[in-house]
């Protein structure tokens, strides 16, 4: 059996904290056998190696591994990914496909974000799990697969079963043995050795010379509650090999790159005690911008609409809802006047958007100007999202449940999010 030590350098996992070592030692004694296994932790402590340790070291290594992350495959399609379809079994399904469970016969699959797995799904799964027996979508044809399973979620289950979000019966199957991986913050000791072994990493990819940290900086490094776990911390130490000029670190320039409040404890709580979350007013603008962008492409389509249909008077009648979301409760009543288009406009110009100076000549085509705004608007709305969705991430300490609720958006539309602005 090999031990926790070679497994560590085999599979470049750094860390020293008996929880970690924990994990990995009960990874290795789990791999020989077929026994599900169920990786539970926050986002980015770092679960996927788990399952990659269990599969090479078991009889199953020369046969296939596969990641499915659950959470990112849309509902309509994740039957398929996983079982397969036949031809025409829905529209554009033009040819037969095998899914990953006939894929990885004999091999490993490693099911991350389970407590996505749309109701649907989970029936399907518990079958495989228990009989090796699975059905192609479209299909009546009964298949057999044999496939180990290691599952991964980041979201407290038994919450989900009591939410009939997750059914229990799949819940005991998938989680016979369970390996926890803590937080970041519960590991202290092994921040600053992160910190080095990726710093010498950037170092190594950007060419340049390794970054390091003063005494205090190091203290505060290790006193950050990391609600973003190992992903964050790598990252944070991304942006500083990169943007800073001088390699050794002091405090001062650390804490602008640390996740903000995340290390003032008192200012949480004090945050947590007021009714609403964006509690302060930077916040609450870019909650407003957020909402704005919404109402600005209700907007858009409005005026591009009426301006193909202009005084149709059955268009107004059919938008009348949306006119009077966009314009006032009163809007109908009155002309669109040039007027009021400008005071849409004006509310529509943000503080770091390109102004066209008065002494600049006035553009000819008004369209181009126009796509100006857009794609500029675009880039920074899409900053503010980041920030605002950082901030409810580092509010809730990662936790997406939370932050999406609060957000108003969904836990899978988040997700997507923090994949596609690698937060
Ligand atoms: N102990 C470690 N040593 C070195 N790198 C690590 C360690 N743990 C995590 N990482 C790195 O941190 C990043 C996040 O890890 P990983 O994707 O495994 O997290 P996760 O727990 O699966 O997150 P999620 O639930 O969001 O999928 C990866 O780039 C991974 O390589």
């Amino acid at each position: 059996m090999e031990s926790t030590q070679a497994v560590k350098q085999r599979f470049e996992i750094i860390g020293n904290d008996a929880s970690l070592n924990r994990a990995i030692e009960k990874s290795i004694r789990v791999a020989p056998t077929d026994i599900s296994v169920l990786v539970t932790g926050e986002s980015g402590v770092g679960k996927e190696s788990l399952p990659k340790i269990i599969h090479a070291l078991s009889h199953r290594k020369h046969a296939k591994y596969i990641a499915v992350n659950c959470g990112a495959i849309p509902e309509g399609t994740i039957d398929s990914e996983l079982f397969g379809h036949e031809k025409g079994a829905f529209t554009g399904a033009n040819q037969a496909r095998d899914g990953y469970f006939k894929e990885a016969d004999g091999g490993t699959i490693f099911l991350d974000e389970v407590g996505e797995l749309p109701l649907t799904t989970q029936v399907r799964l518990l079958r495989v799990l228990e009989t090796g027996e699975f059905i192609k979508v479209g299909s009546s044809k009964v298949q057999k697969s044999n496939v180990r399973i290691v599952a991964a979620t980041n979201v407290n289950m038994i919450e989900a079963i009591k939410e009939n979000k997750f059914r229990e019966d799949l819940y005991y199957r998938l989680n016979t043995v369970e390996i926890h991986l803590s937080p970041l913050r519960e590991r202290r000791g092994d921040i600053h050795l992160l910190f080095r072994k990726f710093a010498s990493d950037f170092a190594l990819k950007y060419k340049m010379p390794t970054i390091r940290l003063s005494e205090k900086a190091i203290k505060a490094l290790e006193n950050c509650s990391w609600p973003g776990n190992i992903r964050q911390l790598k990252n944070v130490t991304e942006q500083i090999s990169v943007l800073e000029t001088e390699r050794e670190v002091d405090e001062a320039t650390l804490l602008h790159y640390l996740p903000k409040s995340s290390n003032l404890p008192s200012v949480i709580s004090e945050e947590k005690k007021g009714k609403s979350d964006f509690s302060n007013e930077r916040e609450i603008l870019y909650k407003v911008l957020f909402d704005m962008k919404n109402d600005l492409n209700d907007l858009k389509k409005l005026t591009l609409e009426l301006m193909e249909k202009e005084n149709d008077e059955t268009f107004k009648e059919d938008n009348i809802n949306l006119i009077k979301k966009v314009y006032g409760e009163t809007a109908t009543e009155k002309e669109f006047s040039d007027e009021s288009h400008e005071e849409q406009l004006e509310i529509l110009q943000f503080p770091n958007q390109k102004q066209p100076k008065e002494t600049e000549p006035k553009l000819e085509d008004p369209y181009d100007y126009a796509e100006d705004i857009e794609e500029e608007e675009t880039l920074s709305l899409q900053d503010k999202e980041v920030e605002l969705i950082k901030k409810s991430l580092d509010r809730h300490h990662g936790k997406r449940k939370p932050a999406a609720d609060e957000l108003g958006i969904s836990e899978r539309t988040l997700y997507r999010k923090i994949k596609q602005y690698d937060l």
